[in-house]
């Protein structure tokens, strides 16, 4: 019990091995994982030993930040800490956050802090930037405590886990804080429960040392929520419900060096099963006065940073390692920048450390300042780290994701200088609002009653509602996260969305709808010797000779070919194939091959882009189709296709499709939708498509896809039934016109992939063109995978009545079709 002066800590004392030993592990960390036996020689390095431990260690956390895309960056979260309740069913003997009912009675504090509180400390952090919402607090206090069982049956809540997912979602709502719930041992329901209320969760493992919980005078002793394996279970269950989470090691507490190796390699286990541990805590033990530790002496400097460099090591390059910046003095924290952490934790600019609050955070620009003077830039993430943040779901809930993408920008990182508001998203933080510190002290936090909302949640606007309103005012000034929440539209909102699409749609082109008529021919069925009627498959010169022939003769001004050509036809198959349409018909616009096939015959014919592009020109090709673009990440693009190195990377197709417009090919631009891209990777592609045309101007078009698992017979088995619904055409329709528009002023209705309901709604809601009307013709239907599909000028015309546009048949670059030419 607190202040029961009998207890110890049970801390062996450790014999120091032979340095000669220290050296060997330490030349051995130099090249390899360290062994168990080594990581806990290695925790008594000191002196010139631990130097050079620290340059392994830094090291090894460099090439980790580099990995991540973030080199030299060290992160820190601007956050508020809400201390729910301090009541408690456990004693640890260190703990000075737990309060008795008769310490907190006397206090006139409740057992629990009310709702007004809450939302009063988040408004007050939000108005300074905060974007975290820590809620720490006692482990179930109802299963001791009688006042708090009352409380909560009083509120209508069934359990202190059942009030933080209450009070999480309505901070999430009101404030737009982001909840990372702290609330000890939780089981595998209650993680479950939780999990759409925050975007992370956290649990400090803190030791595996199970005889400091078991045996009297243990740190641990009568504290049920601390059996290690009980703890080890529940960040096991996190892993298997996929929540990003926080756990870490508090040394200092009575564990031996052997112990402390056994808890990190324990977490490094969970965290390779499940990759769910977003970072480590190694957190160093403080001695509370009034705490039956009070006389246990804190870990010295060297031998935390020894255990925080041995942490790094056993965690690998790729972990995330955080220490309190606020658990060690000022002029030591460069020790474990060195050490190799690249993390600082939640840091908060309003609230106190409750956990340690004799302990105040550097106020950040301090911070800053410290990290920069240890060679190493300070920014701010949010609560969930960037890896997570930029996974999107299933780590981060649905439900939930909006509010974190308001505050996110490319790289998953903090929104610096914006902070949330009322109902999510973000605004630049600043003016009179940026009260700072000053004008808050002497203020009593959270106790000040409040005429907020909180007792009605549902009628406050939601974030997307906040987003929607920014985007009336600025449809092409949104950040990357608040297009992202466009995209999650329902219901009404979805319906405005559209209406915003189809506004700037109107200004842009009035009411018309425009078409070309062309046939499709797939230049992979090409054989020299076949004759496609005779051999059932496969097409020969002559009949692409007729094809093209009837083409012409049924009106249509431009032939699309795509697909590899076919070996066989040579080192210059891909010109010779275009010669063979275009010769002695001026006036066909010939649309060829996509970026992978342009980069093959490059490749064919030994050329460089730029001379193959040039060659295609010659070769009578007008424009590019910029299929193949997928979604212009790497990872997506190799599981689509099958594997890495299958497909074009990113950096080359827009390689391809630069040289294309730099020799004077435009091109369309594509995007597939509705697979496995995130909300914030399909911004990112419209963003790289939106940052090329700014540079080339070489985009007619934008044709958005949906996913065809059958037309990805690459694609692993498990995304056949993948596909976006009707929701997500549209809202990706239309958040497409705002990213693109007064750039890439056409968006196409891809009709051939599209139900004739969604092919109008999305006309209705942004796109202003039908595309190729894809003659079928009567030659030869096996031509191309759309063969069989084509649209009449009847059938064209009865689409834009319904609209009230007037049709207009185009040219593949927007200019007028000749009048009179006939359409099927
Ligand atoms: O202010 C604190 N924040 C603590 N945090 C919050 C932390 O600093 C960050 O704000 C969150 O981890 C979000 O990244 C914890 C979070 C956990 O999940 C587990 C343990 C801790 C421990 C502390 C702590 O002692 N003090
Ligand atoms: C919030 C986290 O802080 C840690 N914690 C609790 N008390 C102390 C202390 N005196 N010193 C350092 N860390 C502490 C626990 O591990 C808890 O999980
Ligand atoms: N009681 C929880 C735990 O020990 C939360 C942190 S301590 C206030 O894990
Ligand atoms: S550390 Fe957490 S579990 Fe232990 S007494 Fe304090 S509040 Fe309770």
């Amino acid at each position: 019990m607190p202040g029961d002066s009998t207890v110890t800590t049970l801390a062996p004392v450790e014999t120091v091995p032979a340095a000669e030993l220290v050296e060997n592990a330490l030349e051995r960390a130099e090249h390899a994982e360290p062994t168990r036996t080594d990581a806990e020689l290695l925790l008594h390095a000191r002196g010139d030993q631990l130097d050079r431990l620290l340059s392994v260690a830094g090291r090894l956390r460099d090439r980790g930040l580099q990995t991540a895309g973030r080199p030299g960056v060290i992160t820190y979260s601007r956050k508020v800490f809400i201390p729910l309740t301090h009541l408690c069913q456990d004693r640890c003997h260190y703990c000075i956050f737990v309060q008795s009912p008769g310490k907190l009675q006397k206090a006139g504090k409740a057992p629990y802090l009310e709702a007004h509180e809450i939302l009063d400390i988040a408004r007050q952090g939000a108005a300074l930037g905060c974007k975290e919402a820590l809620f720490t607090l006692g482990d179930r206090p109802e299963n001791r405590w009688p006042v708090a069982r009352e409380w909560l049956d009083a509120h209508g809540y069934e359990s202190t886990l059942d009030y933080v997912a209450a009070m999480s979602l309505l901070v999430l709502q009101e404030t737009g804080l982001l909840p990372h719930l702290n609330p000890g041992v939780m089981t595998f329901a209650e993680l479950q429960r939780l999990k759409p209320a925050a975007p992370s969760m956290g649990m400090m493992l803190e030791t595996t040392a199970t005889r400091l919980w078991s045996e009297k005078g243990g740190a641990h002793y009568g504290s049920p929520d601390k059996d290690p394996a009980v703890r080890l279970r529940v960040i096991e269950e996190a892993g298997q419900l996929q929540i990003p989470f926080t756990t870490g090691v508090l040394f200092g507490i009575g564990e031996s060096y052997a112990e402390r190796v056994d808890a990190l390699i324990a977490l490094r286990a969970s965290s390779a099963r499940w990759g769910h541990v977003q970072e480590v805590i190694v957190q160093n033990f403080r001695a509370k006065e009034s705490t039956a530790m009070m006389q246990t002496g804190d870990l010295d400097t060297e031998e935390y940073a020894a255990a925080v460099a041995v942490a790094r090591l056993v965690l690998g390059p790729d972990a995330r390692l955080q220490v309190p910046p606020n658990l060690t003095d000022a002029t030591e924290l460069s020790l474990l920048v060195r050490a190799g952490i690249d993390d600082w934790g939640g840091v908060s600019p309003l609230t106190p450390d409750h956990v340690n609050p004799e302990r105040p955070w550097p106020e950040i620009s301090e911070l800053a300042r410290l990290t920069a003077a240890s060679g190493y830039t300070l920014r701010e993430r949010l609560t969930a780290h960037p890896h997570f943040v930029r996974a999107g779901t299933p780590w981060i809930n649905e439900t939930v994701l909006p509010a974190v993408l308001a505050l996110a920008d490319e790289q998953g990182l903090a929104l610096e200088g914006m902070r949330p508001v009322g109902g999510g998203a973000a605004v630049p933080v600043g003016g009179s609002e940026l009260a700072g510190r000053a004008k808050l002290a002497g203020r009593e936090l959270g106790l000040r009653p409040t005429e907020s909302s909180a007792s009605h949640p549902s009628t406050a606007p939601s974030p997307m509602a906040a987003v929607l309103a920014r985007a009336e005012a600025n449809p092409t000034g949104l950040s990357d996260g608040e297009y992202a929440v466009l995209l999650g539209a329902t219901g009404d909102e979805l319906e405005a969305l559209a209406q915003l699409a189809d506004g700037l749609r109107r200004e842009a082109h009035g009411e018309t709808l425009s078409f070309v008529v062309n046939r499709n021919i797939d230049s992979s069925l090409v054989r020299e010797r076949a004759r496609a009627t005779a051999t059932g498959g496969g097409l020969g010169l002559t009949d692409i000779d007729e094809l093209v022939a009837e083409a012409v003769a049924l009106g249509a001004s431009e032939i699309c070919m795509q697909g590899p050509v076919y070996p066989e036809l040579g080192a210059h198959g891909y010109e010779d194939l275009a010669r063979r349409v275009t010769a002695g018909r001026a006036g066909l616009h010939l649309h060829a091959f996509r970026p992978a096939e342009i980069a093959d015959g490059a490749a064919r014919a030994g050329l460089s882009l730029d001379d193959f592009v040039a060659a295609l020109v010659d070769a009578g090709v007008g424009s590019v189709p910029g299929t193949g673009a997928r979604i212009l990440d790497d990872d997506i693009r190799a599981t689509l296709s099958g594997g890495p190195g299958r497909d074009l990377t990113v950096a080359r197709y827009l390689d391809v499709v630069t040289a294309a417009h730099r020799g004077g090919l435009r091109s369309t631009a594509t995007m597939v939708y509705g697979h496995i891209e995130t909300a914030a990777q399909l911004v990112g592609h419209l963003r790289t498509l939106a940052r090329l045309h700014d540079e080339t101007g070489g985009f007619t078009e934008f044709i958005a896809m949906p996913f065809v698992p059958a037309s990805a017979p690459d694609a692993p088995p498990h995304l056949a039934a993948r596909g976006p619904n009707t929701r997500k055409t549209r809202a990706v329709h239309a958040v497409s016109r705002l990213m693109l528009a007064g750039r890439i002023d056409h968006i196409q209705a891809a009709w051939t992939k599209l139900s004739p309901a969604e092919r109008d709604a999305v006309l209705r809601g942004g796109a202003d063109d039908l595309g190729g009307v894809l003659l079928d013709g009567t030659l030869n239907p096996a031509a191309g995978p759309e063969a069989g599909l084509e649209l009449s000028r009847d059938e064209v015309e009865r689409v834009g009545t319904a609209l009230g546009r007037s049709v207009w048949q185009r040219t593949t670059l927007y200019g007028r079709a000749v009048a009179g030419a006939g359409v099927a």
